[in-house]
């Protein structure tokens, strides 16, 4: 079986290093003239899927945007995921799920394990009840080729407060999260399937990000602020393991297809131009 890693770079390599959110806001719902509510969000997914599904390496359904429509919007959810998969997408589950590890157990079973209706390639995590506590995640994704993202240093101001607290040894709670995945990683080739959630938005991070051998996801760009050309300043060299990620920069563009698909390239030639990958 090929590890999530293996499949991403793979990806990565045919399609371009790009990851798309799928965030039906309210907002977009009705800037796209469609009804804020289930029948809206079905359309609305629908037509971002036979946009870009065919197209972009990774596509990042929110969770929470689909939860608000309790149990029929998570069926929707479900469909999505099912149809990007079908079009050669890799899903990526934002939900940043994390407890104690007897319930992150569930959770990776709701999520990793392919016989589960809402089964994606990947999932985010959030550490803040340990990085252990996370391990019935990462085994239940090296058991069935899926990945994990955890947060490190997010894309929101409020985040730095926690994230770069200083703990005894001297290092930051981001630094120790960082190299909790660094070790999960080593010796993957050609790259782990854990990865780390870095946003885009901040700046020169004065954390080390250079042995971590699995995906960086770099969510933040457009919307909140961050470019494609400050992306250097965040991973030095770290840069060649970035995944960009853009929700509503891309999402504004609907609900046109051929707007949607322009918007993609668009921003996909600007991350490829930073990370200086070629065509
Ligand atoms: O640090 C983080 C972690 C996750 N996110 C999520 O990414 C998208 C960003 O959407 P934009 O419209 O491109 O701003 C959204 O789903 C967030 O929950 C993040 O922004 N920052």
């Amino acid at each position: 079986m090929e590890t999530f890693g293996t499949r991403l770079h793979r990806a990565v390599a045919e399609r371009g290093p790009l990851c798309v959110g799928i965030d039906p806001h309210p907002g977009l719902l009705t800037a796209w003239g469609l009804s804020d509510d289930v029948a809206g969000l079905e359309r609305f997914c629908a037509t971002v899927v036979e946009a870009i599904g065919d197209r972009v390496a990774v596509v990042k359904p929110q969770s929470a945007f689909f939860e608000r429509f309790g149990a029929r919007g998570v069926g929707v959810l479900e469909s999505t995921i099912r149809q990007l998969r079908d079009l050669g997408a890799l899903t990526l589950l934002d939900v940043k799920r994390g407890d104690i590890g007897s319930t992150v157990a569930a959770y990776a079973s709701a999520y990793l394990d392919p016989s589960s209706p809402l089964y994606v390639d990947a999932v985010t995590a959030s550490p803040y009840l340990g990085v252990g506590s996370l391990a019935p995640m990462f085994s239940t994704a090296a058991e069935h080729g899926g990945g994990v993202f955890v947060l490190a240093l997010t894309s929101n101001p409020e985040g730095a407060s926690v994230q770069r607290a200083v703990g005894a040894d001297g290092r930051t709670v981001a630094q120790t999260v960082i190299d909790e995945i660094s070790q999960l990683n080593r010796g993957a080739e050609p790259l782990g399937s854990f990865g780390l959630v870095v946003g885009a938005t901040v700046g020169e991070t004065g954390h080390d990000l250079d042995s971590v051998n699995g995906p960086l996801l770099a969510p933040g760009l457009g919307a909140q602020g961050g470019t494609p050309a400050g992306l250097r300043t965040v991973f030095g060299a770290a840069l060649p393991s970035v995944l960009p990620s853009y929700s509503r920069e891309v999402l504004g563009a609907g609900p046109d297809p051929a707007d949607l698909r322009a918007a993609t390239e668009r921003v996909l030639a600007d991350c490829r131009a930073a990370l200086g990958t070629a065509d």
